[in-house]
């Protein structure tokens, strides 16, 4: 979770007494998102019912999970400071998990624990049994998997195999990598702005229908 606080002019909306200050919600500022504490002058005497431009300030918790095709960024699995990623595995211990409820391999010195992962696989979960136990490197090459795929694997890295030394991905200066982080930064914005456009809309109309119908109501009376 992710806590954003904002600030800025909005609108304020609330009851006020006296001449004409209240204290209520509003919305406003950056990113235009949620509730907040408004503060606004008013007109009127007495006991009334108002609105008027003020400022907005408050706070917002959202997710902060991202999946991007089928990765979800931002997982404990990413965030163990490869502790149990860098653990240093042999290829005797690799061979030892072959079957379907265990089954690791190697892929660029990277050992994975893919067990979870077979019935997931596009490509079906006989191909990653073929490689189970042993080294998977070539096969994974020839397939020419994607860029989500290569990024996906480090899901599953449980180990290192003795004498490689891995480059983290975020190091990597490989240009595959940098264009599947920025695709990920642009889900991100997308993810994050489809439900404040709606939440500013709605804020923007609540007070101006509840205003329109305490003035239309006070008309109304006074015509009689
Ligand atoms: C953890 C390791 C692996 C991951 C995360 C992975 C992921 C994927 C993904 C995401 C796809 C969909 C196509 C793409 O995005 O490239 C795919 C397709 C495929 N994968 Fe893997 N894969 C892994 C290992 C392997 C291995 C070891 C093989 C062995 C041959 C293999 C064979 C295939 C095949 C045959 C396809 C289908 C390709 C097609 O339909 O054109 N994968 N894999």
């Amino acid at each position: 979770m992710v806590l954003t606080f904002f600030d800025g002019a909005g609108v304020g909306f609330g009851f006020g007494v006296g001449c004409g200050f209240g204290v209520g919600w509003g919305f406003g500022g950056t990113p235009l998102s949620i509730l907040g504490l408004g503060v606004g002058g008013g007109c009127g005497v007495g006991l009334g019912l108002g609105w008027g431009f003020g400022t907005a300030f408050g706070s917002q918790y959202r997710s902060s999970r991202v999946t991007f095709q089928g990765v979800e960024f931002g997982r404990k699995e990413h965030d163990d400071g490869g502790k149990m990623r860098g653990l240093q595995k042999n290829t005797q211990e690799v061979a030892q998990h072959k079957s379907k409820k265990d089954c690791w391999f190697v892929i660029n010195g990277r050992v994975l624990d893919v067990t979870k992962f077979l019935e997931e696989h596009p490509g079906g979960e006989e191909v990653l049994l073929e490689s189970a136990g042993k080294d998977a490197t070539k096969d994974f090459e020839d397939i020419g998997h994607s860029k989500a795929a290569k990024h996906l694997l480090l899901k599953y890295q449980v180990g290192v195999l003795q004498g490689y030394k891995i480059q983290d991905v975020d190091d990597k200066d490989d240009a595959s990598f940098k264009e599947t982080k920025n695709k990920e930064m642009s889900a991100f914005v997308i993810k994050d702005d489809a439900s404040p456009k709606f939440a500013a809309f709605l804020e923007f109309f609540v007070p101006l229908l509840v205003a329109g119908s305490y003035f239309g109501y006070r008309c109304l009376t006074n015509v009689y």
